[in-house]
């Protein structure tokens, strides 16, 4: 890819092992570009890059439930993120809760790429889209729906 991207990285902590086993399995190709954690998943992504000697760009902002998901979601509302990785515990509540969907909706409502879970995260990060310099992403539509009169 030689686009470099901003590329956001967060997990709860049940998911942590996860995001940086997928983040050491992507190492080279991650070193390429910016990435923007939440506080304890940026360190232990640090910590796992630079035991394999991998130099990377890592911002962290404030841990999750501090405020580490809103930071992001407002680099998301200025454009400043190009894809989300955000591995999610479903199984377990999150006192942040607010703050996580927020974050999901920006990313929607900005037309940000946001991967839940590794396959998608894979998918997301090897799309030659990235370098398709013709390529525009359409904007999402809201248009009014009406629904027929089902009782007639
Ligand atoms: O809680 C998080 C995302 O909602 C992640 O935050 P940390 O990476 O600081 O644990």
């Amino acid at each position: 890819m030689k686009k470099r991207l901003t590329i956001a990285l967060v997990a709860h902590d049940n998911r942590k092992a996860d995001l940086v086993e997928w983040a050491v399995h992507n190492a080279e190709l991650l070193s390429h570009h910016h990435l923007v954690c939440t506080g304890t998943t940026g360190s232990l992504v640090k910590k796992a890059f630079e035991e394999k000697g991998i130099n990377a760009d890592i911002t962290c902002m404030n841990s999750g439930p501090l405020g580490g998901d809103a930071e992001i979601a407002a680099m998301v509302v200025r454009k400043e993120i190009d894809l989300a990785i955000f591995l999610i515990d479903d199984l377990n509540p999150q006192p942040h809760e607010a703050d996580i969907q927020m974050l999901l909706r920006q990313c929607r409502v900005h037309n940000v790429p946001i991967a839940c879970n590794r396959y998608s995260a894979d998918l997301m990060i090897t799309s030659t889209l990235w370098d398709n310099e013709s390529y525009v992403p359409t904007e999402p539509k809201y248009v009014h729906f009406k629904r027929p009169d089902t009782n007639s």
